[in-house]
């Protein structure tokens, strides 16, 4: 091979050559097998990643909020004297849709103590969340509310999957509750306020810190429609209008989740 003389990394490359040369084959098939191996396990990770199957339907919300009856309604309609929740609760739901689409209902605890442990464990599973909301104390709760819709909303994984984000506005059978679009309103002012107190920590380039991104759009005042994922606010009430024997009103709900 012609040797190029105004190369600078010429002599560093003839080096490298020598030793190549010099070196025993075994060792070169050595090399070259583990450069495979490593190979082949990045491309087996990030093919195996990229196909999870998101088949979970998640029910999030502060505690009280209505979960584990709506859990119950869903799944067999009945009604149920509930505990506050310390663990989780799946189950197969049918989806009211021709297809017949089968998802796993998970009922999570809303404490705020065991909250971030379970939602690590299946956020990157979630097909849709439902995350549910106490219509009748809104007012009191909506601060604690925001905070909790806002780590969900700026999770790297959560963003990226862009499962359907069902806000169901629970207890619509009390006179007091707030309607879902008056809860959408006030959400929005909220999570507004919260992204200017919460942003002044976001420093890198691409706008994440710690695992979390920048809610909506900048520069913009705070939108749900500016979210990656698509967000339905619906009325609902577990308990229904006639109480523990009668049906609950959950019908919006299902037809939301019939869609997925
Ligand atoms: N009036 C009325 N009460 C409801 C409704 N849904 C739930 N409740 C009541 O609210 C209380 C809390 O309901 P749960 O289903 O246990 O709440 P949760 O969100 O699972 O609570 P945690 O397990 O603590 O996270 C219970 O007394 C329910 O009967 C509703 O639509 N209307």
């Amino acid at each position: 091979m012609e040797k190029d003389a105004n190369n600078p990394f010429e002599p560093y490359m003839e080096t490298l050559r020598q030793q190549l040369e010099d070196q025993d084959p075994v060792f070169l098939i050595g090399i070259i097998v583990a450069l495979a191996v490593v190979v082949i396990t990045l491309f087996l990770k990030y093919f195996l990643t990229s196909k999870t199957v998101c088949s979970a339907v998640l029910l999030v919300g502060l505690c009280d909020s209505g979960k584990t009856l709506l859990f119950s309604r869903l799944l067999s309609g009945n009604y149920k004297r509930t505990q506050t929740s310390i663990t989780d609760s799946s189950a197969p739901y049918k989806a009211k849709n021709d297809k017949g689409s089968t998802w796993t209902l998970i009922d999570l605890p809303g404490h705020d103590s065991l909250r971030p442990q379970y939602l690590e464990k299946f956020k990157s599973a979630a097909r849709a969340i439902v995350f549910v909301v106490d219509s009748a104390i809104f007012q009191k709760e909506v601060r604690d509310v925001a905070e909790f819709l806002y780590v969900l909303l700026t999770d790297t994984v959560i963003c990226r999957n862009t499962p359907l984000l069902l806000v169901a506005c629970n207890k619509q059978d009390i006179t007091m509750a707030k309607s879902a679009k008056l809860i959408q309103q006030q959400l929005e002012k909220e999570l507004n306020t919260l992204r200017v107190t919460r942003s002044a920590a976001l420093s890198s380039q691409d706008g994440s810190v710690g695992g979390s991104l920048f809610l909506g759009k900048k520069g913009k005042d705070f939108e749900f429609s500016q979210l990656p994922m698509k967000v339905e606010f619906v009325e609902c009430s577990a308990r229904g209008s006639k109480g523990e024997d009668g049906a609950a009103d959950t019908e919006s709900l299902e037809l939301s989740l019939a869609k997925l």
